[in-house]
């Protein structure tokens, strides 16, 4: 059912979640920002900002691509400041939040110098409660499968953050796979190194303060996640191939989405950042 915004909805709103499929939710997220409403949209409509790569990846004309260059991109943990002032957010897509997430603070210190591949897996609930064949309990139980081998829509949101954070386009390889568990996402990511670069201490100062993402000192697990806003990164260097091997984790459904565009919206609100994000929920 098409989503009418009328002024008398619109009445007394200070901020407004969308959580529909691509396309409706930016058709629903128009009318709110002529209000002068603030939306953060967790779908990702306003993630890409060139409409054309849209159009090539979602396979649907954008609403209005005007949009596209107000939208800051709400990965909370890198871009604070703009999504404090921000009146459009773009809340992250799950894959992208762990892979970005792992891969900056490597990519943004110049110590990656080949080639990157993310491999990701996901729990059930990423591809929403709709039914479809591959997510039938008879398909998915006991099964681990690869899916959108060639090319993840995923992968031009990765990439753009990453050639930004870069100043320079890196190349990326991006595969994911269904596993049978309801949420969760593990992206293992690996990269060649530049010679004699220090690891795991860095990665702690880089991300020192921010409550939301922990650096590890052993794999994280997806369980660690599970119901929680935390997204846990795992830097280590394989010192026979001189490879950078970073595992990531967080929940598709709180990281991953509804717990980071609170945590978006805690900052556009000026509000504590983790406010109401310590006790959440669990469903499904
Ligand atoms: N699941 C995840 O891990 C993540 C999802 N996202 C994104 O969040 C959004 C929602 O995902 P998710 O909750 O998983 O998806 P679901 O398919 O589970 O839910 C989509 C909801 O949108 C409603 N809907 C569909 N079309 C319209 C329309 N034209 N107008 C109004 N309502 C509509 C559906 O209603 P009805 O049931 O009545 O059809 C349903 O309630 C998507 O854009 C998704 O890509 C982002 C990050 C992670
Ligand atoms: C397991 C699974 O199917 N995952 C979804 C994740 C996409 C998603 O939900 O994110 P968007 O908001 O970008 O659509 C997928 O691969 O399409």
């Amino acid at each position: 059912m098409k989503l009418e915004i009328t002024a008398d909805l619109c009445d007394g709103l200070d901020l407004v979640f969308s959580a529909l499929p691509h396309k409706a939710s930016a058709e629903a997220c128009i009318p709110l920002l002529e209000q002068n409403i603030k939306v953060v949209d967790i779908s990702a409509d306003f993630r890409l900002k060139q409409a054309d790569v849209y159009t090539q990846w979602y396979g649907v004309e954008h609403p209005d691509p005007t949009y596209l260059e107000e939208a800051v991109y709400g990965l909370t943990e890198l871009n604070r400041d703009a999504v404090s002032d921000a009146r459009l957010v773009a809340n992250p897509g799950c894959y992208p939040t762990s892979a970005i997430l792992a891969l900056t603070p490597a990519v943004q210190n110049g110590w990656i110098g080949g080639d990157i591949i993310v491999d990701s897996k996901s729990g059930v609930s990423g591809a929403g409660r709709s039914l479809s064949m591959t997510t039938h309990f008879s398909e998915v139980n006991e099964n681990v499968m690869a899916y959108s081998v060639n090319g993840h829509r995923h992968l031009p949101e990765i990439s753009q953050e990453l050639d930004a954070v870069a100043d320079q386009p890196v190349n990326l390889t991006f595969l994911t796979h269904l596993i049978p568990m309801t949420r969760g996402i593990l992206s293992s990511c690996y990269a060649p190194l530049r010679p004699d670069i220090a690891q795991s201490a860095m990665y702690k100062d880089f991300y020192a303060d921010n409550a939301f993402v922990q650096v590890t000192d052993t794999p994280p697990q997806t369980k660690q996640t599970l119901g929680n806003n935390y997204c846990l990164v795992h830097p280590v260097v394989d010192s026979r191939t001189n490879r950078l091997i970073v595992i990531s984790c967080l929940d598709n459904l709180v990281k991953g989405a509804a717990g980071q565009a609170v945590q978006n919206m805690n900052l556009m609100c000026g509000f504590p950042e983790a406010m109401s994000l310590d006790a959440l929920a669990v469903y499904p």
